[in-house]
């Protein structure tokens, strides 16, 4: 578990301070991945370098499994960094050395024996999905391999936080697959609990369980991804839910025009089609669509109903456990 407290930090610009951080909390529960997501300039990698502890905030605590690293100095501050590992932005490998000898870095540093050491490399490559490229040298392999090799070398010290900052912003979307799949390999396999920095709403529709928006230093959103989109005014259902346009045209012929957000297999499955059923009204399909997040399908449509009974059908899709907001558009115009 990571909790971030009141964190502040500033740096001296050209026109005076530049408050990179401003009162930032989080919380991360342990073995779930959070993607911090904003606009350039945001604080993200300022966030993602005090979590590290390469960066001392002017304020405010981080709590590792209940302890604050920020007080922590000297022995007990280098055993608190060996908890974290890092994938730091950009291509970090020692060309100079092999794929499992980029690896096996850390572990030389920290004085493990040779057997042990090879071992540990030999389960890393294997989570990676590397174990053929032991041998090979960082310029043999491709970006995306290189990457994996990274989180290979974060992972050594056994940390039970990894820490990425843009782990991905370098790559083609296939080969951003591959070094995604293994930062979820990390938590589900080892139970670490990982903290992504990046640009890409890509990466948390695929990966994360929890979002945290950054703007000016500040988070303007923080929860678990698959509530917020639910909140249509969320800036994270925004980016990750099928756009729905306007069509007013068509909105006006029916009784009731409404967006419905469903999650799960259940609700994107059965629930338009049970309130059909259930209130005897005609539903259409107007606008939206499918996506998916991680593995959960989620919906947003724009639906037009026709029938008596169409304020209790939209109440019971409600109820049922989708998010309903009517639209303004039809002859009758009923606001939520
Ligand atoms: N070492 C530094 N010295 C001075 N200003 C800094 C320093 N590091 C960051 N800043 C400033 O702090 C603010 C936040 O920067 P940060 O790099 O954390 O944002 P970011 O969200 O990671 O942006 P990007 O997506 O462009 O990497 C910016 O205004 C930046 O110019």
């Amino acid at each position: 578990m990571i909790t971030v407290e009141n964190l502040t930090k500033t740096f001296p610009g050209s026109t005076g301070q530049v408050r990179a951080l401003d009162g930032v909390n989080l919380d991360v529960a342990a073995g779930s991945v959070l993607g911090v997501v904003g606009p350039s300039g945001a604080g993200k990698s300022t966030l993602a370098r005090c979590v590290a502890l390469l960066e001392r905030p002017d304020s405010g605590a981080i709590r590792v499994d209940g302890t604050d690293l920020v007080s922590l100095g000297g022995t007990a501050l280098r055993a608190a960094r060996r908890q974290i590992g890092v994938v730091p932005q950009g291509d970090s490998l020692l060309r100079q050395r092999t794929a499992a000898g980029n690896v096996a870095l850390p572990l030389e540093s920290a004085g493990v024996p040779g057997p042990q050491r090879r071992t540990r490399v030999a389960e890393l490559l294997d989570l990676v999905g590397l174990t053929d490229k032991a041998g090979s040298y960082p310029d043999q392999l491709s970006g995306g391999q290189r990457q994996r090799i990274a989180v290979a070398r974060a992972l050594a010290a056994s940390p039970s936080v990894l820490l990425a900052d843009e782990p991905t912003s370098a790559l083609d979307p296939d080969t951003t697959g591959s070094v995604l799949t293994v930062l979820d390999r990390a938590r589900a396999e080892l139970g670490v609990t990982v903290l992504v920095v990046t640009h890409d709403m890509g990466v948390v529709r695929k990966i994360c369980d929890d979002v945290a928006v950054l703007d000016g230093g500040r988070v303007v959103e923080h929860g678990k991804v698959l509530d917020l989109v639910a909140d249509a005014s969320s800036r994270t259902a925004a980016a990750l839910l099928p756009a729905v346009d306007q069509n007013p045209a068509v909105e006006g012929a029916y009784d009731r025009v409404a967006d419905v957000v469903l999650v799960g297999f259940a609700a994107v499955g059965a629930l338009l089609p049970e309130a059909t059923n259930r209130f005897g009204v005609d539903l259409n399909l107007l606008g939206g669509g499918l996506t998916r997040l991680g593995e959960t399908p989620v919906a947003r449509f724009r639906v037009g109903l026709t029938g008596e009974r169409s304020d209790s059908a939209l109440e019971w899709i409600a109820e049922a456990g989708g998010a309903v907001r009517r639209t303004l558009a039809g002859p009758q115009g009923v606001a939520a």
